[in-house]
């Protein structure tokens, strides 16, 4: 495999100067930036503008530097230089590619959306893809399949017809303990004091006054009077009191509203009650044919809820290979019981993403655990290059008042500064009153802490294991890393990775360096993968092996969407051109 690393100025708006001919030792500025080199960017404003009115109306890098210069270098992984002078007409970009590469944000923290009937319809999910959804979740617990499909089309539609690169991730349902449909209600308000009813019968709506069936033929025969079950990780709790047959009769001991299809979870002696959990596979057989129904419609994204080893998810990856030509689904393992806590690393290692799935995980150890766990989580996908993606409650509030809590700020703020990828709405754009709103949130909250953490941290020392397993990956890695220290030493405005796999794209990411990575692939599926990683703007293009053209063509295309401007200080690496040659002496 080959790999290159470019460092380059850009000279005007539609010239770069470029000469490859002659190499020698690039004199690089020291630490700081160097005034006279420098004063490049102007970018076209300091916040994350999701959010065009107009076609042209685009995203622009938020680091607001100005200037120009025409210095054009590029340094090979066998560390030659080439200085360039003479300008080059700019590659033009069709009209299809700018069409198909819409519009990005320079925001680094990825949004991710649970699609719910408050907001399938097309127009629904366009407001939230300009609100700056990057992947919108599907989850397999709720909804028929048709329902899904029509939701994964809309979505494709809008990314044909708008230049989004909205990922679906679709979310199965896993081997938990769930209420039913509540008849078809939208929820039920349980008060303190009330008897409800616990029942493994198949009943049909209207269901008895107060009764909730359960989807695990087994629940009545496991629980025991005297043990507490609760709802939703605890939102709602109930005492056992009495069990007759198929029915369990329990005491509503901590009010609160009971909403379709909440998980259950039953502890005894202030232990959680797991033997039987432990048993059921982690992929039921619901959930291989919701899988099937996944690599069918080429989802992005496949969520596996309560993993608990590391062998699921290689069993599914194959699976997923086998059956999906080019086997491009990524497989995110969610953590959220003690089991996947126990087997993290093996987890991660055998994941391409992680869930931080913090309502059940909330349900199987105690609550004030739940945000070490999350660094843990956070700091080891980090380390190990695994996308992580920071889920539940964050906005909560959100599904019924028009503003969150201080609280909730406060958590999102933390998530955003411990740099994971993403974050997750669940209930608040599924089916709250203000899932637009919710989103806004996010968004502002994230594009506001990114820039304190960026100021309070600059040029944070970037100390991270190497994870590479093979030569050629160690020689991705060390470039990447070079790459991303560099530009917040030179305090450059972009970094521009070419990668057919996205892999060199992900070891940026990891580095969280300081200014936005723009990522150009050739096939739209990575580019949508991509939009869950931390400070990616995917794009997808067409290119070669003449870096001098890739250049330009994306010199033009970020232009055209004022993401760069002249005199910008770039860099950028490729794991397509340039060979690494190892050879016997002689
Ligand atoms: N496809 C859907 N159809 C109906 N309601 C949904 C759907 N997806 C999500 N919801 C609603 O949004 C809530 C939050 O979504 P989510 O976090 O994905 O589910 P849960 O909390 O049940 O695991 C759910 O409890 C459910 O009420
Ligand atoms: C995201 C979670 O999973 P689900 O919504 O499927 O319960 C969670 O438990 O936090």
């Amino acid at each position: 495999m080959a790999q290159s690393l470019h460092l380059f100025f850009i000279s005007s708006p539609n010239l770069i100067s470029h000469k490859s001919a002659y190499s020698r030792p690039l004199p690089l500025p020291s630490n700081r930036r160097s005034t006279a080199l420098r004063k490049l960017v102007t970018a076209a404003s300091s916040s994350d503008l999701d959010a065009p009115a107009s076609a042209s109306q685009v995203l622009a890098s938020e680091n607001g530097k100005g200037g120009g210069h025409s210095l054009a270098a590029a340094v090979s992984a066998s560390a030659s230089v080439e200085y360039a002078s003479s300008g080059i007409e700019v590659d033009a970009v069709t009209e299809a590619e700018l069409k198909e590469n819409g519009f990005r944000s320079t925001r680094r923290t990825k949004l991710i959306c649970t699609i719910g009937p408050a907001t399938c319809g097309f127009e629904q999910l366009e407001a939230l893809a300009v609100g700056g959804m990057n992947v919108a979740r599907i989850n397999m617990c709720h909804g028929t399949r048709e329902w899904h499909k029509m939701v994964i089309e809309r979505v494709r539609r809008l990314n044909e017809e708008k230049g989004f690169a909205v990922a679906i991730m679709m979310d199965t349902e896993g081997s938990e303990i769930h209420m039913g449909d509540l008849g078809g209600a939208q929820s039920a308000k349980a008060e303190d004091g009330e008897i409800w009813t616990f029942t493994v019968r198949a009943l049909e709506a209207p269901l008895p006054k107060r009764t909730i069936t359960v989807n695990y033929d087994g629940f009545a025969e496991d629980v025991k009077v005297g043990d507490e079950l609760l709802v939703d990780g605890g939102m709602v709790r109930f005492e056992v009191i009495e069990k007759l047959g198929p029915d369990v009769r329990c005491l509503c001991t901590d009010p609160g509203l009971l909403l379709p299809r909440a998980n259950l979870t039953f502890w005894r002696n202030g232990s959680l009650v797991r033997e039987r959990n432990a048993m059921l596979p982690t992929i039921s057989s619901k959930d291989w044919l919701d899988i099937d129904f996944g690599i069918a419609e080429g989802v992005d994204f496949i969520a596996v809820s309560f993993v608990k080893s590391a062998e699921v998810i290689y069993h599914l990856k194959s699976y997923i290979a086998a059956r999906s030509r080019g086997g491009d689904i990524s497989v995110v393992a969610k953590i959220e019981s003690i089991d996947s806590l126990k087997n993290l690393e093996e987890i991660i290692k055998a994941s391409d993403g992680i869930m931080v799935a913090r309502g059940d995980l909330g349900a199987q150890i105690p609550l004030e655990q739940v945000p070490a766990a999350q660094q843990r989580i956070v700091k080891l996908c980090r380390n190990l290059n695994k996308p992580v993606i920071v889920a539940s409650q964050l906005l909560e509030s959100m599904i019924e008042y028009p503003t969150p809590t201080r609280a909730e700020v406060a958590d999102v703020s933390e998530a955003v500064r411990q740099r994971s990828d993403a974050l997750m709405l669940s209930g608040e754009s599924a089916m709250g009153q203000y899932p637009d709103k919710a989103l806004a949130v996010l968004r502002s909250v994230s594009v506001r802490i990114e820039r304190w953490w960026r100021e309070e941290k600059q040029h944070e020392d970037m100390v991270l294991p190497g994870i590479a397993s093979s030569f050629s990956d160690s020689i991705s890695e060390e470039i990447c890393n070079s790459a991303a220290k560099m530009a917040n030493n030179l305090e450059a405005d972009a970094l521009f990775v070419f990668t057919k796999t996205g892999h060199m794209a992900s070891l940026l990411s990891r580095c969280r360096p300081d200014c936005p990575i723009f990522a150009f692939t050739t096939t739209t599926s990575v580019r949508r993968r991509l939009n869950l990683q931390w400070g990616l703007i995917p794009f997808r293009l067409s290119f070669n092996d003449d870096m001098e053209s890739n250049l330009n063509k994306t010199f033009s295309l970020l232009k055209a969407r004022g993401m760069i401007k002249s005199g910008g200080l770039i860099i950028a690496v490729s794991d397509m051109l340039q060979s690494i040659q190892v050879m016997n002496v002689p």
